[in-house]
């Protein structure tokens, strides 16, 4: 596949995907979450690449938003989704839900949407999705002590792709892997031909080892567990609490987890402990077993009383013996118990097993002196062992945890993935509570039919709003007193298509919305324009009466945009050419009586009608009536004030004029 035709993916991003497995699948899924843990891929782009796969996978030209107002609207639409999500991931994977005019997508959109609609949101699980996020590779780990050799090069490439936190050495024939051995405690070759050779270091000929992390690099398996380990406690709780079936046993992670310290060390067991102890206090250990054996020989002599005959002592003077030869002669035994007592206490003091001891035996033996002495190399000796033996058992320990983990990894990751992807769902459902949404009835024709809709956008509290029923089909004008609601209902209009058409519940009691080809809306133009921006709207209307089929074309007070006669001229032209398309139109206007004057062709017009004024406020009925040429304000205000003054001849022949 060629990775740069997809949208959203440029050169970089290429070359980022091409470095990870199976690019294609993770595209083609659109899966999100595996896009972002692509190095120099943010969770945004992410977005935007699983959106274009999604487009190229159904086949969907995409441009559904056709106009800045369209634009801004599925902005609103989405954080209404968004702001309901918890993790940045789940409003990242929102932003794949775009309004499509493609059905497949729409009913792939709308699955997905029946089965978050179920979920009972709580605010337990809200709580235990703050600490979930996309798992994250650990950075900076480097394994110095461990070497991979091959002689092949292109396995030598690939084992630096998968490790690069261990070398990766050339290593053609046995004598360079012997030398190799002499620098590095472990040598890891990965070539067949060097199987049943000896060895003088630590050599293992593994020739699957590039598929085997946890025996090549088990420390990357302990630092991800370390890293992410209060992500995958999150996510386990959010399965706890969901009840939702876990992709691995809850149990196991928590007691692996529990094995790991939080630098990615394991935690360790008790013989692990005791050799950690032996190496560290090695030296202090054989100080306080000298003193002691000291202690004992300095109390025997003062007890004892050492006679010797005169020529003995002549003889031994003669001889240059020093006062050990005497200590040997005469305390012998005592020596012998003080050395006893010093290997005794390094013994005790650093509970040695049996083999370790025959080291101490070596650490304190040898001629008798006073002070006691020690032999340093037999010190160092039993250090190196000691040492050897303490990261034979770590290694041990590390090679069995890091098994354990490496079955985990994927399972954990569906774990994550699971619970993101509850953040999404939960979302949803929210959305669909707090506004008391249904999932809209997507058609082939039929224009849009909304029972009680009420758009959450509007600048009263939700449950204030008054419930709106609208239904067109062709081209129509919606008219209507000042502040009736038209705005408010082309916006609501607007919403509705827009969450239908990216498979999203609708805030109304019923609907049911022809899936469109595109959306076209434009806000109401802050007065009127001079004569290049005139020209330019025009133009962008021209293009629009030659479109493509299918598409919804909202409008609001175009009049607004030049002088009130060359403005109802110009709609009526426009809504004339519309009728001849398979467009779905509301144009909203107060000149709608004019345009329909001036139109060749019948257009059909509704109307936002005032049920009266009450205490000098309108009383409006906000579900537009159909085929209803709604009065103006001033209109009902002059039948007001025709009806209460005296003398009311004046504003009775002003409202005859209306
Ligand atoms: N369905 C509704 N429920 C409650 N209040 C509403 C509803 N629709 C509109 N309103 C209120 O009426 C106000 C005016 O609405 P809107 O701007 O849509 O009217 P309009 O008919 O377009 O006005 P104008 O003629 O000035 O362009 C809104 O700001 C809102 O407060």
């Amino acid at each position: 596949m060629e990775l740069e035709s997809i949208p959203g993916i440029g050169s970089k991003t290429a070359d980022a995907l091409a470095a990870v497995d199976d690019p294609e699948t993770i595209i083609e899924t659109g899966d999100v979450l595996a896009l972002s843990r692509v190095r120099g891929i943010s969770e945004g782009r992410a977005a935007l690449i699983a959106r274009g796969a999604i487009r190229r996978r159904h086949d969907d030209p995409g441009g559904f938003l056709a106009t800045d107002r369209a634009k801004s609207l599925y902005g609103d639409a989405l954080s209404l989704l968004q702001e309901r999500a918890v993790t940045r991931y789940g409003k990242k994977r929102l932003e794949t839900f775009y309004p499509s005019g493609v059905q497949s997508r729409i009913d792939e959109a709308q699955a997905i949407v029946e089965t978050a609609m179920e979920r009972e949101p709580s605010d337990a699980v809200r709580d235990a999705l703050q600490g979930v996020e996309p798992l994250a590779d650990p950075t900076g780990l480097r394994i110095r002590d461990r070497c991979l050799a091959t002689g092949d090069g292109e396995r030598y490439a690939e084992a630096k792709r998968r490790y690069p936190e261990i070398s990766v050495e050339t290593a053609e024939d046995a004598r360079s892997i012997d030398e190799l051995a002499r620098s590095y405690s472990t040598v890891i070759v990965l070539d067949e031909q060097f199987a049943g050779l000896d060895w003088s270091g630590d050599v293992t000929v593994e020739p699957a080892a590039l598929d085997q992390p946890e025996l090549v690099a088990p420390e990357r398996l302990l630092a991800f567990f370390a890293v992410n380990r209060s992500r995958l406690e999150a996510a386990a709780a959010v399965h706890r609490i969901t009840g939702m079936e876990p992709a691995c046993d809850l149990e196991t992670l928590a007691d692996v987890l529990s094995r790991v310290h939080d630098d990615g060390t394991i935690v360790g067991d008790e013989e692990l402990t005791r050799l950690n102890v032996a190496v560290d206090d090695l030296d202090a250990a054989v100080g306080t077993a000298t003193t002691v054996a000291d202690n004992h020989l300095r109390d025997a002599i003062k007890k004892q009383d050492v006679t010797i005959q005169g020529q003995d002592f002549l003889s031994l003077v003669e001889q240059g013996a020093r006062v050990d030869s005497l200590l040997a002669r005469e305390l012998s035994d005592e020596y012998d118990a003080a050395i006893e007592k010093a290997r005794y206490e390094l013994v005790t003091a650093l509970q040695l097993d049996e083999g370790e001891a025959e080291f101490v035996e070596q650490i304190f033996g040898g001629e008798p002196t006073f002070p006691v002495t020690y032999r340093e190399d037999a010190v160092s000796r039993f250090r190196t062992e000691l040492t050897a033996e303490r990261d034979r058992r770590a290694n041990k320990l590390k090679a069995t945890l890091a098994a354990e983990l490496a079955t985990l990894q994927e399972p954990v990751e569906e774990l994550v993935r699971a619970a993101l992807e509850i953040d999404v769902e939960q979302a949803i459902a929210t959305f669909a509570r707090d506004y008391d949404c249904v999932l809209p009835t997507v058609t082939a024709t039929g224009g849009f039919t909304i029972e009680a809709g009420r758009s959450p956008l509007l600048d009263v509290e939700f449950t204030n709003v008054e419930p709106v029923d609208y239904s067109v089909s062709g081209v129509t004008l919606l008219s209507g007193v000042n502040s009736g609601g038209k705005t408010s209902t082309l916006d609501l209009v607007g919403l509705v298509v827009i969450f239908a058409h990216m498979g999203m519940p609708v805030p109304a009691a019923r609907a049911e919305i022809q899936r469109f080809s595109e959306l076209h809306y434009y806000a109401k133009s802050q007065g009127t324009l001079d004569a290049g921006a005139f020209e330019s709207t025009l133009r962008d209307f021209g293009s629009l009466v030659d479109g493509a089929d299918g598409r919804l074309v909202l409008v609001d007070e175009l009049e607004s945009i030049t002088e009130p006669g060359a403005s109802a001229k110009i709609i009526a032209g426009i809504l004339e050419a519309l009728t001849e398309t398979d467009t779905t139109a509301v144009f909203v206007s107060h000149l709608a009586g004019e345009i329909q004057d001036a139109a060749a062709v019948s257009i059909a017009v509704d109307g936002i009608r005032a049920k009266g004024l009450v205490d000098g406020e309108l009383q409006v009925d906000r579900s537009p009536k159909k085929d209803h040429l709604a009065r103006s304000t001033p209109e009902l205000i002059v039948e007001k004030l025709a009806g209460e003054a005296k003398d009311s001849r004046f504003y009775e022949s002003l409202l005859e004029k209306f």
